[in-house]
């Protein structure tokens, strides 16, 4: 039997202050493993993730198109009834609340009417059960990434969304990272953006490419990252490569 995708995007038009930033964006993200959303600079990956959550910002809108979660159209539905469904979402600033400590933060992420997966999130982060009461400002950039992370599975969620989880750590910080998002993939399919190819090839069944606000690949992410001249062309050479995803 096949299980059906969890999220399908079928020709998504967007808007953001009259420029047309994607068009006709078709994709799936199956029940299981991580997907793998592509591609250089500006081609609209955040977008089509804000696209997803009913966060775009002011001036932007989803003009053609449909958004299905589990079965059911969320295009133009507010962000907290999307999120009340089951996705959670780190986005590519974290935001981790710099004033608060880290026990803080993930009380802050508590929703109502979910079961809180503390010991998953403690297995998965024991630093963070160490750094409880630390003040998440003074966290590094891979300890604020797994507060981030570590809200998102808190909640019994069907599909969690990272926006760039490695970008700006260090070597072996993207390889903890990397390790992190993997176990936590076990447990809930992921919808990846990042430009760490060693950590897509590492996590990633199958990928999505977006070129220019449109997508220009779909399908299995370890062939596409196995043929270089199509990787090249279609990532470009100034996509971050091979570190610390090992
Ligand atoms: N608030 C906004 N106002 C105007 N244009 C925007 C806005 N947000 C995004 N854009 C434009 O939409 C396009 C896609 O941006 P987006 O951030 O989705 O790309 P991306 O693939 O996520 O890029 P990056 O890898 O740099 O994060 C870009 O041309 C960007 O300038």
């Amino acid at each position: 039997m096949t299980v059906p995708p969890i999220l399908r995007v079928e020709g998504l038009d967007v808007d953001i202050a009259g420029s047309r930033i994607l068009t006709g964006v078709t994709f799936e993200v199956p029940a299981t493993g991580v997907t793998a959303l592509l591609g250089r600079n500006g081609v609209g990956k955040t977008t089509t993730i804000r696209a997803v959550l009913g966060l775009l910002p002011d001036g932007g809108r989803v003009t053609a198109g449909r958004v299905t979660f589990a079965g059911d159209d969320i295009t133009h539905e507010p962000t907290h009834r999307t999120v009340r469904r089951g996705i959670g979402y780190a986005p590519e600033d974290r935001g981790v609340f710099a004033g608060l400590t880290v026990a803080e933060n993930l009380a802050l992420a508590e929703r109502p009417g979910h079961e809180h997966r503390y010991d998953l999130v403690h297995d998965l982060f024991p630093e963070l059960a160490a750094r409880r009461d630390q003040r998440a400002g003074t966290l590094s950039g891979g300890q604020q990434q797994m507060v981030a992370l570590a809200r998102t599975l808190l909640n019994d969620n069907t599909l969690v969304v990272v926006d760039e989880p490695t970008k700006g750590l260090a070597p072996r910080v993207v390889t903890e990272a990397a390790e992190v998002l993997e176990r936590a993939a076990e447990r809930v399919p992921l919808l990846l953006v990042e430009q760490n190819l060693a950590v897509v090839r590492r996590l990633a069944r199958s990928a999505v490419v977006l070129d220019a606000g449109r997508v220009v690949h779909t399908g299995d992410a370890r062939g596409l990252l196995a043929d270089t001249a199509r990787t090249t062309a279609l990532l470009g050479v100034g996509s971050r490569t091979d570190h610390g995803a090992a």
